[in-house]
């Protein structure tokens, strides 16, 4: 830097802590003696005092609405205070994981942004409650000044603030607890919610750590895809479908995924949902940073309808039995829901999809085929995924998180007895819990391989009856048939 450009800096700063006493000065005299008093000594540094100061208010013009940008610059500023200013104040900010520590009233805080210095100040006036006032709400207003010298007007305006709010973004964001949003709670087409907060990782997930690391991959190139949906004209906005037995980690892997990408989690209970309309509504309550989760989507709707037509059934049958009141008609009315197909395809690709941005939409399912091929085309739902049966790479994970074992001697008969017989990663994860204090790694991993063998046998035995089953029927069907033509033959040597 320059002599010229060091004095000057040096100035600035003198400047801005003259700036900072007048306005504290400022507030002992009355508001009109004041603000004449201001009026001049504005003009008068005008004329040899280089630097420009912006103000951020807390409230918005429309009064009661908190500024965004003031938020952001909070946030931002809270990292620079925490290491420079001197005097901190800690706020209990709602939603937030910790603490947030941000400069106290009236502190100075100097940031540095492409070789350039600006200077911050937190100001708080007491302004007078009176009826005409445009802060009837408010009696004290807050806000942020920033000043910088006026040569380096085009970087503060073109890029520094946008900068600050990014940033300040981000540090709220990863400060914010995530939250679980649900639909069924009887208050018609509204959320509520509890905090998220599922221990489950990727880290933790079994599964093949190749597909593994490509659904991460895929799941980050997203986040950061902003600007490529833009470029191609798509809403940024991904869906995935999960579909395997039970027990194959579905739900754990939407959990993972939350806890990645630090997004909320919206599960959706279609059945809860009225209409069309209602499913629209909802929709549009959804922020972005979101995983909207539809579960079991093959029973949700009456697209394909089987297992809830089943489940409707044995209700009955069991209402029969167990319950001698029948069910009141209006109570049968209030649960059935009129979300259509078209409905759903709306949601999830109509044009208030986009509203919001920064969406996955994730549905899960036992039975894939059974799904209408509308419902899971590529662009609708991007990516399937299938969870399966535990492999022997999955086992790994799962030995390394439940028993901190890397490596053991009885690995190789698991692996054998894996490739040889299906067992979802939940009951593989349910042998490998230590029950008692006398348990061990060994234990567990004998017990593995006794449910194992004895899955393996039980396999068997089914396949077995299965196979007899079939050849039973068979030979029926072959010996129906020997005698129609049996009288066949006896009828036409009659005639
Ligand atoms: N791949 C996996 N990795 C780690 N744990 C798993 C995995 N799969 C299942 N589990 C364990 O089994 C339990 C049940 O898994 P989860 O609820 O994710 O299954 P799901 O596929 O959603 O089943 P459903 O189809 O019945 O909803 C989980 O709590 C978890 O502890
Ligand atoms: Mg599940």
């Amino acid at each position: 830097m320059t002599k010229m450009g060091e004095l000057w800096t040096q100035m600035g700063s003198v400047m801005a802590s003259m700036m900072f006493a007048y306005a504290m000065f400022k507030q002992f005299f009355p508001d009109d003696l004041g603000n004449i008093l201001e009026k001049y000594t504005q003009k008068l540094v005008g004329y040899v005092y280089p630097y420009i100061q912006i103000s951020f208010d807390e409230y918005t013009v429309e009064f009661l609405r908190r500024s965004e940008v003031y938020s952001s610059i909070q946030s931002y500023l809270s990292t620079k205070s925490s290491t420079k200013a001197k005097r901190l104040k800690a706020h209990d900010v709602k939603g937030s994981k910790a603490l947030v520590l941000g400069m106290d009233d009236n502190e100075e805080v100097t940031d540095e942004f492409q070789g350039i210095k600006l200077w911050w100040v937190s100001m708080k006036s007491a302004s007078k409650k009176s009826s005409f006032s445009f802060y009837p709400e408010y009696e004290e207003r807050k806000q942020y000044k920033l000043t910088f010298h006026r040569r380096h007007r085009d970087i503060v305006m073109g890029s520094y603030l946008d900068h600050v709010r990014q940033e300040g973004k981000a540090i709220a964001v990863s400060n914010r607890q995530r939250k679980l949003y649900i639909n069924n709670t009887g208050k018609g087409a509204k959320w509520s919610h509890v905090v998220f907060e599922h221990p489950a990782t990727f880290e933790t997930l079994a599964m093949d750590p190749k597909d593994k690391q490509s659904i991460i991959d895929d799941l980050m190139k997203f986040s950061k895809g902003k600007d490529y949906y833009k470029k191609i004209g798509k809403a940024w906005k991904r869906g995935y479908l999960l579909y395997g037995p039970p027990g194959t980690g579905k739900s754990t892997m939407i959990s993972a995924m939350s806890n990645l990408m630090n997004y909320d989690v919206y599960d959706l209970e279609l059945t809860a949902v009225k209409d069309n309309t209602e499913l629209r509504k909802l929709l549009i309550d959804i922020t972005g940073k979101a995983i909207i989760v539809i579960e079991d989507i093959d029973c949700s709707l009456d697209l394909t309808g089987q297992r809830k037509k089943k489940k409707k059934q044995e209700e009955e049958k069991d209402g029969d039995e167990k319950d001698p009141i029948p069910k009141k008609p209006e109570e049968e009315e209030t649960t059935t829901s009129k979300v259509t197909l078209s409905g759903l395809l709306n949601f999830i690709d109509g044009i208030w999809s986009a509203c919001g941005g920064e969406r996955l939409i994730v549905f899960t399912t036992n039975y894939v085929d059974k799904l209408d091929p509308a419902l899971i085309r590529r662009g609708r739902m991007d990516k399937h995924i299938q969870l399966s049966y535990c492999c022997f790479e999955a086992f790994k994970v799962l030995a390394r998180n439940y028993l901190d074992v890397e490596s053991h001697e009885l690995f190789g008969t698991i692996e054998r007895l894996l490739g040889e017989t299906d067992m979802t990663p939940a009951d593989v994860a349910e042998n490998l819990m230590l029950k008692s204090d006398t348990e061990d790694a060994d234990s567990c991993l004998k017990s593995l391989i006794e449910a194992l063998e004895a899955a393996k046998v039980e396999a068997r035995v089914k396949a077995e009856e299965e196979a007899r089953k079939k050849a039973e029927e068979e030979a029926k069907l072959k010996a129906e048939k020997e005698e129609k033509e049996k009288e066949k033959s006896g009828n036409s040597k009659d005639k």
